[in-house]
């Protein structure tokens, strides 16, 4: 095999990334509580057609035939999420043991395979009983939080070597709580910057209780970060890109890797909350250290002042050529956040936790699902992940997203990202044209 011309490192970590609540389906089998997404996706009118993930790719009961998919790929790792509600029904009290047996028996079946197990304990599905109860903005649930991880590292610990304690806290509670695009679906800047700190306050206990219950395994959390630029260099643009900064990317940067909300997020929150939900030590816990961290990319920002909001707004410029989720396609801005993290915040070592395209796929009428727009962004992306890399940022780690097409929150199955492809009627796993691309770069460490 030809030297490839872009190679990464020996033992860099080629991955393929899931959700549970967008694959595993089985929501009410085994003692499975309810989650606040069980409760979204049946609410009339908030997701696409009404779709829900009470069958999604049923995962819950083939994941044997997709773990073999997933050696058929050769990855080195698989990311995967805990449902909180499988393990604890209720948020908090009795464990549901059939819920810890599934995943122990995944965990073994990734390690019979060779594959290493990459363990998110938080994809956005809180159990609804601690909804009922406030949520994230009930301090409560991030104790709650902490009590879940140590069960979980408790029975899995001793097999699973990354830890990320939640995924992308800026969705769940800016999109669930401010935006209510997704669960819980409220709409309240107060509550969602409220849920920003007892998410993060959450993060922090749980890194606390998984050192305690002795983890020897790598311990971090996944954020998704965007790349922002003032559409202008007009000053009302270059500040309106700085507060677009703030809130998708400092809000989260500076409390896990300085111990402090940014210096301009009291003024900009001002209008709604005092930070008042603040107490003494919570950013030391916040800041707590960590082994890796993970980045989610999907979007490049061009920032324009909000003529209706110019103190606060922003207004993102519509991209150029959008995608069909109205997107652009940015390869450089991953090399540019990779960049950033590694010198602005933190040397931990990077994993590129997500990033994929998504596409109204179909078989031709040669079965082939030639995904090419697909193929071509991954290659965009990993060669910018390499271009980070060969500028000295730590990077040991791609997951694109998804490992297969599933239930994509609000777009329900309306959209898909994975790089094999699920029909959802019969369930039957079809690998596109990406899937053996992706084979092929795991297998040459690289890109020709
Ligand atoms: C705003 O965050 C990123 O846009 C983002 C994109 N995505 C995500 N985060 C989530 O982590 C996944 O569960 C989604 O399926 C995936 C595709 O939408």
């Amino acid at each position: 095999m030809p030297e490839p011309s872009v190679r990464f490192p020996d033992g860099f970590l080629w991955g393929a990334a899931t959700a549970a609540y967008q694959i595993e389906g089985a929501v009410a089998e085994d003692g499975r509580g309810s989650s606040i997404w069980d409760t979204f996706s049946h609410t009339p009118g908030a997701v696409l057609r009404g779709d829900t993930g009470d069958i999604a790719c049923d995962h819950y009961h083939r994941w044997r035939e997709d773990l073999d998919l997933l050696r058929d790929l050769g990855v080195g790792a698989y990311r995967f999420s805990v449902a909180w509600p499988r393990v604890i029904p209720a948020g908090t009290g009795p464990v549901n043991p059939a819920g810890l047996d599934f995943y122990d028996r995944l965990v073994d079946g990734l390690l019979e395979r060779g594959i290493t197990p990459m363990l998110t304990l938080y994809h956005w599905d809180l159990p609804q009983a601690l909804q009922d109860t406030g949520g994230w903005a009930n301090r409560d649930t991030a104790e709650h939080f902490a009590d879940y991880a140590s069960v979980v590292h408790g029975r899995l610990g001793d097999r699973v070597p990354y830890w990320l304690t939640l995924n992308e806290p800026y969705c769940s509670a800016v999109v669930g709580h401010l935006e209510g695009r997704h669960a819980p679906g409220v709409r309240d800047e107060r509550v969602a910057v409220t849920a920003v700190h007892h998410l993060l306050l959450a993060h922090g206990k749980a890194v606390a209780a998984l050192r305690a219950g002795g983890a020897t395994g790598q311990v971090g959390i996944t954020c998704n970060l965007t790349s922002v630029h003032p559409a202008s260099d007009d000053p009302a643009d270059v500040a309106a890109a700085r507060r677009l900064d703030l809130h998708e990317n400092r809000m989260y940067l500076d409390p896990l890797f300085r111990a402090a909300y940014p210096e301009d997020a009291a003024a900009h929150y001002a209008p709604v909350t005092d930070f008042g939900f603040v107490r003494d030590g919570d950013l030391q816990l916040i800041a707590a250290p960590l082994d890796f961290f993970g980045v989610n990319y999907y979007e490049r920002h061009h920032v324009a002042a909000d003529p209706a909001d110019p103190v606060r707004g922003w207004r993102r410029v519509p991209p150029e050529h959008p995608t069909v989720t109205d997107i652009g396609i940015h390869p450089e801005g991953l090399a540019e956040i990779l960049d950033r993290v590694a010198k602005e915040y933190t040397p931990l070592p990077l994993v590129v936790t997500e990033t994929g395209l998504a596409l109204h796929d179909y078989a031709g009428p040669d079965g082939e699902i030639a995904d090419d727009e697909r193929i071509a962004f991954f290659d965009g992306h990993i060669r910018a992940a390499h271009d980070a890399l060969t500028r000295g940022v730590p990077l040991i780690g791609f997951f694109p997203w998804s490992f297969m097409d599933n239930f994509e929150w609000a777009s329900g199955y309306g959209v898909r990202y994975g790089i094999y492809y699920v029909d959802y009627p019969t369930q039957r796993r079809t690998p596109k044209r990406s899937a053996r691309w992706y084979a092929g770069v795991i297998r040459a460490n690289g890109l020709e």
